[in-house]
């Protein structure tokens, strides 16, 4: 026989009890023996709860919302059951609100309601519920029986939380099946003493008549029924990517609702377990999907791990002091004083050092507990053996559990990895030996980034997420917006990798959004919803959000962002960048940030600061961190003015090739950087100091390219008029060389530790002498390529290229990620 439990929602309203007559009359068509198990209409329980406190307190009000649970059963017997045959019905229920009305005038009239007043109270929702349900059938033609589990579920006078009296219980079920062929529609939740006394049987109680049912006549399954689609790997309000466990053990089952998965209550199913019935968790509310299986044994899982849960709020309590080495019994006295006090412990952890044991309890006994323990302690405190007690609150503990663990090695390395490349600080740790549960302490702030990184990491072969924040969205900016609309699918079939733009900013407005912004409508969204743009305020809310793997996208050119940068590094954002002003400031400030970056366990990238997409920074890295040692860089570093010198000639105008180059997207946002010399200057500055030479801007020699009226322009418009005015001057420079049978270079230097800027002329033999279009070369001389350089060549200005070097830094960082 099966036995079946709907819950409160699955029997809250006429169309949900629709569907449970629909599961029960198929699993009666399929020719199945069953027997059912009701909860209270969903909300009743609490309802009589509050109707018997405010009768209790004088209130008479009661009465009125008494008649709404009243006729709330009315309306579903109205709605199921066909006219001719209501009339029983009604009078049946009418007679149990009767029967509860002269208890509730009683109560009102004596003031008071005890905990066993307070049971026979609530065991009116489940006698309600059920006798409307067992009428429905009958009035369908099915040979349904109500049965008061009063009458055979027996418990000791424990009003709240009857202690069940198995011997006698089990015989008086098997008793009681054995009599009779009816389908048994049975209350949940309530029991009786002997002498007749109404009990409840606690948190969970009618999962618990259900198992205990099922125990005593050796049902084939128990069903769960409730409102969601079985257990879930997460918490599905915290996690979006949660999804169903489709089997699981009972061990794992009850780790995960000890940490607060309230699916079910696993304690409330022990009779079951016991006797290795298996369980099944469904939803009335989906009655297709096949929910979770749970049984003895565990199956071979598609992951390492089988849930996540989570406690939102604990306190850690550490005490700590030498005096505790070696000494026994301590660890005794402290649980004992905690238990005697009924506080309870969640966590326990203490290192093999024995200087201090650590644990965590519910932080509303967090006082009581230090009172207890200095009290316990006081003569250890007074002498200094132990320092004292400190309790530290706003606390979170995530558990993993997964019989899985004991057959996998790394797990316990996945999840602090996860953890520290997401900056979250683990306060404390647990694991017991059954390895079955891996539990660590973290601030509060941290639970729901810290839950979704886990569970990305965790469950694979879901898509990840990495957060992005780019502000500005100019040439560069927009660019990478359209290459990653372009990417998005390719990402998340072959990566598995889902780009959430988390947030943009334009000078005007910004807009962020955890659930993401489409790149399809970025533009519409910002400009409709996008409020007035504020640097501090954006990046207050991207920390404030703490969404995992988040990363901040600089795509502008202005000076005062960069000052955020060390800040969202602290806290645990990686940033990527093409903007140059952060590696070209103080020493110093470049190397703070390479530190944070390090400390944080996140990444600074930063590949477009020089020759846009081409591989620069990453090779100097890669021998840098091989050991290679740089004698000499010799470089063309701008694509303005590679371009630029390409372009020109007799017969054009040098203002015009500027203004093309501009238009093409090689300038910066002011080419009169690009053509005094400053952007390369930088370039060359920030490859020194990749290399390990610690240069300030001040130690660049550029060598003037433009003449002194060209550089005194105050605005662009104006610098484009003297560049007219200048025409001569270029087109000089260029006939010159050209009558060499040389071409025009701007070329940075780095020799010695020195690093010079200047325009040279280079005759055919000279590697730079082929450059054509927007190319950028580097050639770079190492001890290990002495004879001959490590040459580096191609487009190194450009929205595409930089921004594909964008694109490319942020793949690294969710390739980091894993
Ligand atoms: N264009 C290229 O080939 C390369 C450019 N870069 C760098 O890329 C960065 C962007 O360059 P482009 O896109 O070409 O310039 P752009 O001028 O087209 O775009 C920059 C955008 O940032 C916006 N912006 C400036 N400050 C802002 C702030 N505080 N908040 C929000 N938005 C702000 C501007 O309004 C502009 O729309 C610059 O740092 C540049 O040096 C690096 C390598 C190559
Ligand atoms: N303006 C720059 C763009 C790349 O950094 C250049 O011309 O090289
Ligand atoms: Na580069």
């Amino acid at each position: 026989m099966k036995v079946l439990k709907f819950g409160g929602t699955s029997v809250g309203t006429v169309d949900s009890i629709k569907t449970v007559i629909d599961i029960l009359e198929n699993n009666i068509a399929n020719g199945e023996k069953i027997a059912v198990v009701f909860s209270a209409m969903g909300g009743v329980t609490n309802r009589l709860i509050e109707i018997g406190k405010m009768a209790a307190a004088g209130n008479t009000e009661y009465i009125e919302f008494l008649k709404v649970v009243e006729e709330r059963h009315f309306a579903v017997v109205r709605g199921m059951i066909n006219v001719k045959n209501q009339s029983s019905t009604f009078a049946a229920v009418r007679g149990l609100f009767n029967e509860l009305g002269d208890i509730l005038r009683g109560v009102s009239w004596i003031r008071e309601l005890s905990e066993r007043t307070l049971d026979l109270i609530m065991s009116f929702g489940e006698r309600l519920s059920t006798l409307v349900i067992s009428e429905i059938l009958k009035s369908r033609g099915v040979d349904a029986e109500f049965c008061d589990a009063r009458t055979i579920i027996h418990t000791n006078a424990t009003y709240g939380m009857g202690d069940v009296d198995f011997e006698v219980t089990n015989r008086q079920i098997l008793e009681y099946f054995a009599k009779t062929t009816s389908l048994q529609c049975v209350t949940g939740f309530i029991a009786s003493t002997t002498d007749s006394v109404t009990t409840t049987l606690g948190r969970g109680g009618s999962d618990y008549t259900a198992s205990i049912i099922g125990a005593a006549i050796d049902a084939t399954v128990i069903e769960i029924w409730t409102d969601v689609d079985g257990m879930m790997t997460a918490d599905p309000r915290k996690v979006a990517n949660a999804f169903t466990i489709p089997s699981i053990s009972y061990a794992e089952a009850m780790e995960l609702s000890h940490f607060g998965a309230k699916v079910i209550y696993p304690p409330s199913l022990q009779p079951a377990f016991a006797k290795n019935i298996p369980l099944k968790v469904l939803n009335t509310f989906n009655t297709d999907f096949i929910g979770t299986f749970v049984q003895k044994g565990a199956e071979k899982k598609d992951y390492a791990i089988t849930g996540i849960s989570s406690i939102d709020e604990i306190a850690l309590v550490n005490i700590q002091g030498s005096g505790m080495i070696g000494v026994a019994g301590i660890s005794g006295r402290l649980f004992t004083a905690l238990s005697v006090n009924d506080i309870s412990v969640i966590l326990i952890s203490q290192a093999s050092s024995e200087h201090s044991i650590c644990f965590s309890i519910d932080p509303k006994n967090a006082q009581r507990a230090r009172e207890v323990l200095e009290k316990e302690f006081s003569h250890e405190i007074a002498l200094g053996y132990i320092d004292g007690i400190s309790i530290e609150k706003n606390l979170s503990i995530i558990a993993i559990v997964g019989e899985g663990m004991k057959k996998s090695t790394g797990v316990s390395g996945k999840l602090f990895s996860v953890l520290g490349k997401n900056g979250i600080n683990v306060v404390a740790t647990a694991q017991g030996s059954s390895e079955l549960n891996i539990s660590v302490v973290i601030s509060k702030g941290d639970l729901s980034k810290a839950l979704n990184s886990i569970h990305g990491v965790f469950f694979q072969s879901e898509t990840r997420s990495l957060n992005l924040f780019i502000v500005g969205v100019g040439l560069i900016g927009a660019t990478l917006l359209e290459q990653i609309k372009n990417q998005t699918q390719y990402l998340r079939d072959e990566k598995l990798l889902n780009l959430n733009i988390a947030g943009l900013s334009n000078t005007k407005k910004m807009l962020l959004d955890p659930d993401g912004i489409s790149t399809e409508q970025w533009r519409d969204r910002i400009s409709d919803e996008g409020v007035k743009t504020s640097l501090p305020a954006f990046v207050q809310r991207m920390i404030e959000l703490n969404l995992p793997n988040s990363v901040f996208v600089d795509c502008t050119s202005d000076k005062d962002i960069v000052q955020y940068y060390n800040m969202l590094l602290e806290a645990s954002i990686s940033v990527v960048t093409p903007n140059k002003v952060a590696n070209s400031g103080l020493y110093a400030e470049y190397t703070a940030l390479k530190r944070t970056a390090l400390k944080r366990g996140v990444k600074f990238l930063y590949e477009t600061n020089v020759g846009a997409g081409l591989p620069i920074i990453n090779t100097i890295q890669g021998l840098m961190s091989s050991g290679d040692k740089f004698l000499k860089i010799e470089a063309i570093l701008s694509g303005t003015l590679s371009y630029i010198f390409n372009s020109f000639g007799p017969g054009i105008r040098f203002a015009d090739v500027v203004k093309e180059a501009k238009a093409k997207g090689f300038t910066e946002p002011d080419p009169r950087e690009d053509l005094s010399g400053a952007d390369v200057a930088r370039k060359i500055l920030i490859l020194a100091r990749e290399v390990g030479v610690p240069l300030e801007a001040t130690d660049v020699h550029v060598a003037q390219l433009l003449p002194d009226n060209c550089l005194a322009a105050p605005t662009v418009e104006n610098f484009f008029e003297e560049l007219i005015v200048s025409d001569d001057y270029f087109a000089k420079l260029q006939a010159d060389a050209e009558a060499q049978g040389e071409k025009l270079r701007y070329i940075a230097t780095l020799e010695n530790g020195k690093a010079v800027v200047e325009l040279r002329t280079v005759d055919a033999s000279h590697p730079f002498y082929t450059l054509s279009g927007s190319d950028n070369i580097v050639s770079f001389t190492t001890e290990r390529y002495k004879d001959r350089p490590l040459v580096i060549k191609g487009p190194g200005a450009g929205a595409e290229v930089t921004a594909s070097g964008v694109f490319a830094d942020i793949m690294s960082i969710s390739s980091y990620l894993g």
